[in-house]
């Protein structure tokens, strides 16, 4: 990476540390049901206070929209770090001004303090440079390590770089890193499936998966799109009629620049959308007019997850089918135990492909899962993240 990170700083002890993380945890009741994202920045936060830094965290929760939301506030994030780290962590209910500016007078070298959810102000998500400039004031050191949120050009991902020395985390260079190898130099054969609902967040990361790629994967609700495009009849799944043609035109460029351009071959459809719906196996090409495309079938689970096997690095993103309901789980169920069995490097970009990985307890298994959802993504597309922009050249 390009971008100077924590470790290129000399002398951090007694430095006041900004250090935006993405602490988006998921909560239900007050109560945080994944902290993943919170363990993930531990070495950062263990990093600074091994090197006797005053460390001032900061996040967003929810998209409160820049009021002051009850449920949002960052209160509960505070005690689940306090555990993780096994020492107190201080929280103000502020991000900004005198309340914040003195919960920051008090830190010693090596305290930690959480900042209130920056969402909270409104200048945030406009990347206001008032807000940036106040942030900014708070410390001598601007730390990104909120990879979740870095393709968000906000006062706390991107403005307050402008006004401080600016550089990466751990986590933030850890994902870049692994993300940045396998676009830029895979190991091959490189395999990259992608699946989901909706073809139209995916086209620019299969168009540009298609420069890169040696095997091009689809599966989910988006591959019925390329399924009618080549003139197949797919009944009521899930279909984005106006990518018809965009979708032929990626099937022929595949075809041109000897990418393996994997389609499901046989499909698990239903006629309803429940977990006692009856269901049945077809090939791709006998979707009957009423029924409606669920999961990828016996034959295709197969066949990817040979593919996988024989792969050096696989990079995925996207459910296979609609995971959730336990009958059409079993093609994402196949493609996460292929990816936990293969010797290839494996990825998995964040999101509902994450959220598959430990519902199957085949998480630990993957090589790297990503924290960002629609960060890993803009990355994979090819477009250059703003968080990542403004922070420091090496
Ligand atoms: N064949 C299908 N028909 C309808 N929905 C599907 C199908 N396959 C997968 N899905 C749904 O797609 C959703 C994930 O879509 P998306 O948001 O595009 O993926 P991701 O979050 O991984 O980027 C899942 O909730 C899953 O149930
Ligand atoms: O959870 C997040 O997005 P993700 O689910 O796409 O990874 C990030 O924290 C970004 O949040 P946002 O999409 O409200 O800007």
């Amino acid at each position: 990476m390009n971008k100077k990170s924590i470790r290129d700083i000399q002398d951090l002890n007694g430095k006041r540390v900004f250090v935006r993380v993405d602490f988006n945890v998921p909560l239900e009741n007050g109560a945080i049901t994944d902290d993943t994202r919170i363990r993930e920045t531990l070495p950062t936060i263990k990093y600074l206070i091994e090197r006797g830094a005053k460390i001032i965290l900061a996040s967003h929760l929810g998209r409160p929209k820049g009021q002051v939301v009850e449920e949002l506030r960052l209160t509960p994030v505070a005690v689940r770090l306090s555990e993780l780290l096994g020492k107190p962590v201080a929280k103000v209910d502020e991000a900004i001004g005198e309340a914040a500016k003195a919960a920051v007078a008090k830190l010693g070298n090596g305290d930690v303090l959480l900042l209130e959810n920056v969402r909270f102000y409104e200048g945030e998500e406009k990347n206001d440079p008032e807000l940036a400039k106040a942030f900014a004031e708070l410390a001598d050191l601007y730390v990104n390590d909120a990879f979740g949120a870095a393709h968000r050009a906000h006062a706390s991902t991107e403005g307050i770089a402008h006004y401080l020395p600016a550089v990466s985390g751990l986590l933030m260079e850890k994902e870049l890193d692994v993300l940045g190898k396998a676009l830029h130099n895979p190991e091959r054969p490189f395999t990259a499936i992608i699946g989901g609902a909706k073809v139209k967040d995916k086209i620019a990361v299969i168009e540009n998966l298609l420069n890169i790629a040696d095997n091009l994967i689809l599966g989910g609700g988006l591959a019925y799109t390329f399924l009618k495009a080549q003139g197949y009849e797919i009944g009521k799944s899930l279909c984005d009629d106006s990518k018809l043609d965009l979708a032929r035109s990626f099937i022929a460029k595949a075809k041109e620049r000897g990418v393996n351009f994997l389609l499901p071959v046989d499909i698990v459809v239903t006629d309803e959308f429940s977990a006692n719906a009856n269901t049945k196996v077809v090939a791709s090409n006998e979707i009957p007019a009423d029924l409606e495309g669920i999961d990828i079938g016996p034959k295709t689970r197969e066949l990817y997850a040979d593919v996988i096997a024989k792969s050096k690095l696989v990079v995925w993103n996207g459910p296979m089918g609609v995971f959730e309901i336990e009958p059409f789980s079993h093609g994402t169920r196949a493609v996460a135990q292929a990816c936990a069995e293969t010797s290839a490097y494996t990825v998995v970009g964040g999101g509902d492909s994450a959220a598959a990985a430990e519902k199957f307890k085949l998480a630990d298994r993957m090589d790297h899962i990503s924290t960002g959802g629609g960060a890993s993504l803009e990355f994979m597309e090819g477009k250059a993240l703003p968080g990542v922009v403004a922070l420091n050249d090496k």
